[in-house]
């Protein structure tokens, strides 16, 4: 603190504040009510109530900590900051008073559960392929090739529950069948392989083998291009075993001509999203789909909710009408064994409304298909599951933290530190945040460069933008990947290992920086995290995820079930933390107990953000403290965390043009995506609840944003949100033109209005598939 011209940290220890400040400078009056206060505390020590404490509404219970007087002593205002006789900062604002981490936070509702040692009983995978001697994928009815194929080069050595019941289910008749089946069961599998194994069988004039020029016979449709790629991807390790069997792609991204061309050559799969088919559909006259029998629809809800429902609709219609099966005119190449009539699959992990709705559109009588690996075991468990419509899986362990949110910041930091200090431990984890902005900020605070570290090592930052800075060219592979990528961090700066990777992952980011993103982080083969919205919630299988933190809860359960779905598949171990903030959205462990088997959620735990603090900044050697302060030497773990947190705060006042820039847009953002949270859970996740001032300290603002005042908060108390803006921003996208920054100040409008209008924007704007730059 005493380095910090202009600091006013009422909460700092007793080691700190026992050496007491001189003050000078400012007006007489003024230094004599500093040092009154600084008497007081030094006879008593305790924590009083900051500015952004007192200032404006508090509609979470703020108690103060037990050994505050009953008399509060006055804010200081200083017009001139104490000066510091180690540090003084030349441009230091005057009246700047900053509230401690430690004061006057919202106490927790909720009580601890056992440590987890004793808690968390070992559990069976329920994503899992099934044991030995259930069954075999010979015993589904694949041909030997395939078998024997996907046991020599793709090591599956048994299917999935899910995949059981599939493959049986469409190798041996041709009905609809809407798939369902938790996150990491494979299901990708499930409907390919019949497709591919019927294909196979399929026979041209004279008895021969298919081509690319025999037609196309399947359609499989995504909602975003990196599901397509992934399962283009899939299909082709697949095909290797069939390779007369030609697969390609149309999802956008590239010029429609490369497209054309591709489907000119001749297809028998194509992977596509449903804006693209649409598009070439109308467009493209080779592309001929007379022969289509099979149409996948791959995380059915999912399309639905990104407005592809009509486009959907458009594609089953032009099916139907352009069919050789009711087209008699259409002049037939004869291809044997091609089914009489087409077969439609749904697949989604949840059974939602928005899936049962595209159901409508596409399916006949069809057949639901649900398997769960314990439809094996005999008990009560079996009986739970088949009770509930979806479910985690099984192995996977849950905790949350209640962090108040002046500690949110601090905590992820302390947290991430804790996690990857702890060497091969957990190698990656996605970090899930409610906008882009936010990702921005968080990524930036976290790759910053410190300027010395503890080590006395200037580390080697090699920084998103040093391509840019150094003006090369940004045409490379590596300048997309490092306009997403850092390899130094001040996460681990102090362990003995400190490389960690940080990527990050939105949908602002170009196409091409996405895709390099996404394929660095999955190659990694050292510690890395993965700053992300949404945009990596679902259907994105990366292999070998540790860990999933949703630092910002997620706007509705079925969400966060996509979420923590990204680690713990195929029966492999995986770990999800959830940051609660204390009141209200701790009703939310409520909703992640009735998420478990059991119904009643024994293995989910509590960690206490204290403990989380005490590990990172408990050891002076190691601890997260960025800098070698003589205020340091000594100092707890409390005061180190404190010393973090202006050290980040301080990274905000001396460069206000950018990173200031960026932590309040990030702020305004993540505050606007609150308020979208589904409105059965809205109780939980009130933006009326929000405390701004506090919730600033979590974007390493001192205060809230000045747009953001007193206006605001009178009109968040009356029951609106901040109200009208575009959803571009409700998801984070950063505002670009001037018209946007405009909205982002716009006034505030009724509070229902204001929900209802921006989940209308919110629609269009997903529908148009900005976040997703569907083609
Ligand atoms: N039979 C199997 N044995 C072992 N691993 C498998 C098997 N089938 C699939 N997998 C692996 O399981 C992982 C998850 O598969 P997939 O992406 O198809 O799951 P999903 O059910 O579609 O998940 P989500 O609902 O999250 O999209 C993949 O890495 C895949 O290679």
């Amino acid at each position: 603190m005493a380095d910090d011209g202009l600091l006013v940290n009422f909460s700092v220890a007793d080691q700190i504040l026992s050496t007491k400040p001189v003050f000078r400078g400012g007006r007489w009056k003024e230094r004599l009510t500093a040092k009154k206060a600084a008497d007081r505390r030094h006879r008593k020590p305790h924590t009083t109530k900051s500015s952004i404490a007192t200032s404006g509404d508090i509609n979470q219970p703020t108690k103060p900590d037990d050994d505050v007087p009953a008399r509060l002593p006055k804010r200081q205002k200083l017009d001139e900051p104490p000066k510091s006789h180690t540090n003084p900062r030349p441009n230091a604002t005057s009246k700047e008073v900053i509230s401690s981490l430690f004061s006057y936070n919202p106490s927790s509702t909720t009580v601890a559960s056992k440590p987890e040692s004793q808690n968390q009983a070992p559990t069976t995978p329920s994503n899992a392929p099934l044991p030995d001697g259930i069954s075999k994928f010979t015993d589904l009815g694949l041909s030997p090739t395939i078998s024997s194929h996907l046991l020599t080069k793709l090591a599956l050595k048994a299917p999935t529950a899910i995949q059981r019941s599939t493959i049986t289910q469409l190798l041996k008749e041709d009905s609809d069948a809407f798939i369902q089946a938790e996150t990491g069961s494979g299901k990708t599998l499930a409907y390919l392989l019949p497709i591919v194994q019927r294909m196979m069988h399929l026979t041209a004039l004279e008895g021969k083998k298919i081509n690319r020029d025999s037609g196309l016979f399947a359609l499989i449709l995504a909602p975003t291009r990196e599901l397509c790629k992934q399962i283009s991807i899939v299909l082709e390790s697949l095909l290797r075993c069939a390779n007369w069997i030609v697969a390609g792609t149309v999802i956008g991204g590239e010029k429609k001509k490369s497209e054309k061309a591709r489907l000119r050559k001749g297809l028998n799969i194509l992977v596509a999203t449903p804006g693209r088919l649409v598009d070439h559909l109308d467009n493209t006259e080779v592309l001929d789909v007379s022969k289509v029998r099979w149409l996948v629809l791959d995380e059915g809800d999912r399309l639905v909710e990104l407005g592809f429902e009509e486009d959907v609709r458009r594609i089953v219609q032009e099916l139907e009408k352009r069919s050789d099966v009711v087209n008699s005119d259409v002049v037939k190449d004869a291809i044997l064994s091609l089914p009489t009539r087409r077969t439609t699959v749904l697949c989604s992990a949840t059974m939602k409304m928005t899936a049962q709705r595209l159901g409508e559109i596409s399916l006949k009588d069809a057949v639901h298909i649900k398997a769960d690996f314990f439809d094996d075991l005999e008990g009560a468990t079996a009986e739970r599951s088949r009770e509930t419509a979806f479910l985690a899986p099984a192995q996977l362990k849950q905790s949350y933290i209640v962090v108040p949110p002046k500690q949110r910041l601090v905590t992820l930091a302390a947290f991430l530190k804790h996690t990857f200090a702890r060497k091969g431990s957990v190698m990656k984890a996605i970090v899930f945040f409610s906008c882009a902005d936010s990702v921005d900020f968080h990524y930036e605070v976290f790759a910053r460069k410190v300027a010395v570290e503890k080590t006395g090592r200037v580390p080697k930052a090699s920084h998103n933008d040093s391509d840019k800075e150094n003006g090369k060219p940004a045409s490379s592979s590596t300048t997309n990947i490092s306009q997403a990528t850092v390899s130094h961090s001040s996460i681990l700066a102090s362990t003995p290992n400190p490389t960690l990777t940080i990527h990050r992952l939105h949908g602002s980011l170009t196409q091409q920086t996405r895709t390099a993103t996404l394929s660095a982080f999955t190659r990694s083969g050292d510690p890395s995290i993965l700053f992300c919205t949404d945009v990596a919630s679902r259907g994105l299988d990366l292999p070998n995820i540790d860990l999933v933190v949703e630092y910002d809860p997620p706007f509705s359960s079925d969400d966060h079930l996509h979420r923590i779905g990204r680690t713990a598949r195929a029966g492999r171990e995986g770990r999800a933390v959830i940051f609660l903030m204390p009141g209200p959205e701790e009703g939310y462990v409520e909703l992640l107990r009735q998420g478990y088997r059991d119904g009643i959620g024994r293995n989910l735990i509590r960690t206490e953000a204290e403990e989380i603090l005490k590990k990172a900044f408990g050891n002076a050697e190691a601890s997260l403290a960025v800098d070698q302060k003589p205020s340091a030497v000594g100092a707890g773990w409390s005061e180190r965390a404190e010393q973090w947190q202006l050290e980040a705060e301080r990274w905000i006042v001396d460069d206000t043009a950018k990173a200031g820039e960026m932590a309040k847009r990030a702020f305004v953002s993540h505050v606007r995506a609150y308020a979208t949270h589904v409105a059965r859970e809205r109780a939980m996740f009130d933006v009326k609840g929000l405390h701004l001032g506090h919730l600033a300290k979590a974007f390493a603002l001192r205060e809230r944003p000045g747009h953001f005042g007193r206006n605001a908060k009178v009109e968040l108390k009356k029951g609106g949100h901040r109200g009208e803006h575009s959803s571009k921003e409700a998801v984070g996208a950063q505002p670009k033109s001037k018209s946007q920054k405009m909205e982002l100040q716009q006034p505030v409008i009724d509070g229902q209005d204001a929900r209802r209008k921006m989940q209308a924007k919110m629609k269009e704007h997903l529908a148009a598939a900005g976040e997703f730059n569907i083609g």
